[in-house]
């Protein structure tokens, strides 16, 4: 991407399948004090599907593109992932306290156009719990500040990559800021298109 071509993003690849990329320092210290001091006025209990949950301890709120910040690091995470922006959520700031956690689930709403891929952002380090997991493959990824890490939720056949359940786990001590962006299905056709293998 031309945006990325004098300053490119270091890019570590955490795992094979499900493909988890880490990518390092796509977001400053300055930029994420203003994120966080944008939110901290407006969190609310973040909620699951099935409403305010015990799976679910954190507080988060979705922010507006009209904070120039906040649309900078949509453009940014467009320009690092390839993805249109045209049909992604909001930027959702999420804050765990100490026990705060996330059950594992799948970000993948069943919906006709669902979360293709999700783009995490780390906004704290947390100095013990609140790693990322995925339990079916044993993964564990460490909130450090100023990272992301990225995934697809869905195959490139549409069906859910059952590998990609995930979890918060509790924080033990510390305090977890992250920044989720979900990028859904409609609008990438053309930039994660079908492969010629049914199964992929
Ligand atoms: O906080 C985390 O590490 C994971 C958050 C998450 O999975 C989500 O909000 O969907
Ligand atoms: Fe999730």
């Amino acid at each position: 991407n031309p945006r990325l071509m004098y300053a490119p993003v270091k890019e570590e690849v955490e795992w094979d399948e499900p493909c988890i990329i880490r990518y390092h320092d796509i977001i400053s210290d300055r930029e994420i004090e203003i994120l966080k001091n944008i939110s901290r006025p407006l969190l609310s209990r973040s909620l699951t599907t099935g409403g305010v949950s015990k799976n679910r301890t954190s507080q988060g709120v979705f922010l507006k593109e009209d904070n120039i910040v906040v649309a900078r690091i949509s453009q940014r995470i467009a320009d690092i992932t390839g993805l249109s922006k045209k049909s992604a959520e909001n930027l959702f700031v999420q804050n765990y306290g100490i026990g705060g956690r996330y059950e594992p689930h799948y970000d993948e709403l069943d919906d006709e156009n669902g979360r293709i891929a999700t783009f995490l952002i780390y906004m704290s380090d947390v100095e013990i719990g609140g790693a990322t997991v995925f339990p079916q493959v044993g993964v564990a990824l460490k909130p450090k500040k100023g990272s992301a890490v990225f995934w697809y939720n869905l195959h490139k056949n549409g069906n859910v990559d059952l590998n990609t359940k995930h979890a918060g786990c509790p924080v033990l001590r510390g305090n977890k800021w992250v920044a989720n962006k979900w990028i859904h299905e409609f609008g990438q056709e053309f930039r994660r298109p079908c492969s010629l293998s049914y199964w992929e």
